[in-house]
């Protein structure tokens, strides 16, 4: 199975909304990387356990859940193949605007399960896993829905690229985030660097690599990466979440994901492209049911 349709432009790929909208060639986006991309599946499969759990709700946020708790809800392989599979399903969740990215059992998410590194001793293998998470985690920051991740306990290594794989970040106030990479003798692979810069900026993506930083709420908050934070023990964080992300999310789903579409084009296209797709994209809101309420409303700002 191809994993997404190949370079078709944004406004007519209504399928697979956003996960391979930009013309740029995208490794897992070619059929001729097909059987490639099975061969990696049948490895991962060979590192089974815990699973992604995901709830679409009616009220047009999905609730996805990383859930390993006896690791620390670490990634094993089989569990990289459900993420890319319920990626799949929310390109396709045409009723979507929001996304909720948490961690089972109180903590978010510990990385890659240290027994499937150990066991995939070889770089090509390695690359390859790497390669497939890379495209996973680029497909979910790239869906059509305002996503966030509620970092509860902690969020390392590859839980923390994971979590710059969301639009915001939202921590409970024990909360830690850690690019733990350096002390393992890694790097990121799985986007987390190149994302993180775009947050933190160069000289603080440098610190919190080199350094293995922990941020906590408030030096997360101080450097971008933290957009809230949320106080243990004040009611459920989830159900704060949910009113966090209420704000962004209240009204109809085809401008909220006209918006995220906008804005998406804006950061990872060139000026003359990213014209180009917001115009389209105006296109597709402009005499639309909300404009036209909007205007036999006579709506006012005051
Ligand atoms: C993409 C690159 C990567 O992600 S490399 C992986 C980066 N992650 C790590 O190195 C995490 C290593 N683990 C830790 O530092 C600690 O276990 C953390 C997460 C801080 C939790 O500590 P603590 O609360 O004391 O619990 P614990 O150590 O007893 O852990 C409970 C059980 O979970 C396991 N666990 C934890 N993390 C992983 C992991 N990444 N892969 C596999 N298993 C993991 C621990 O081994 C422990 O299992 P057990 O109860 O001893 O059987």
């Amino acid at each position: 199975m191809a994993l997404c349709s190949v370079g078709r432009p944004l406004l007519q790929n209504t399928q697979r909304a956003s996960g391979c909208f930009f013309k740029r060639k995208q490794t897992f986006c070619c059929k001729a990387n097909v059987a490639q991309e099975e061969e990696v599946r049948l490895k991962l499969r060979l590192f089974p356990g815990g699973s992604i759990d995901l709830q679409k709700q009616e009220s047009g946020i999905a609730l996805m859940t990383v859930n390993n708790p006896s690791r620390m809800n670490a990634f094993s392989g089989s569990m990289m193949i459900e993420l890319e599979e319920r990626v799949c399903e929310l390109e396709s969740w045409t009723e979507g605007k929001g996304l909720i990215v948490q961690g089972a059992a109180g903590t978010f998410c510990s990385g890659s399960d240290l027994n499937a590194v150990r066991a995939i001793s070889n770089p090509q293998d390695g690359m390859k896993m790497c390669m497939f998470m890379q495209n996973t985690l680029t497909r979910l920051l790239r869906l059509p829905l305002i996503s966030v991740a509620l970092v509860e306990g902690k969020a390392l290594g590859g839980g923390a690229e994971l979590a710059t794989a969301c639009d915001f970040r939202l921590l409970t106030s024990d909360a830690v985030i850690q690019f733990v990479h350096k002390h393992m003798g890694l790097v990121p692979g799985w986007g987390g660097a190149a994302r993180l810069v775009r947050i933190v900026g160069s000289q603080n993506a440098l610190k919190l690599l080199a350094g293995a930083k922990k941020v906590d709420p408030d030096f997360g908050q101080q450097i971008g990466l933290v957009d809230g934070v949320l106080t243990v023990g004040e009611g459920n964080s989830l159900v704060e979440t949910e009113r966090w992300l209420s704000q962004f999310t209240k009204g109809s789903a085809p401008v909220i994901r006209a918006v995220k579409k906008v804005v998406l084009s804006g950061r990872e296209l060139s000026l003359d492209e990213a014209l180009t797709t917001e115009r389209h994209v105006f296109g597709t809101v402009w005499g639309g049911p909300a404009n036209l309420e909007a205007l036999a409303l006579k709506t006012k700002h005051k």
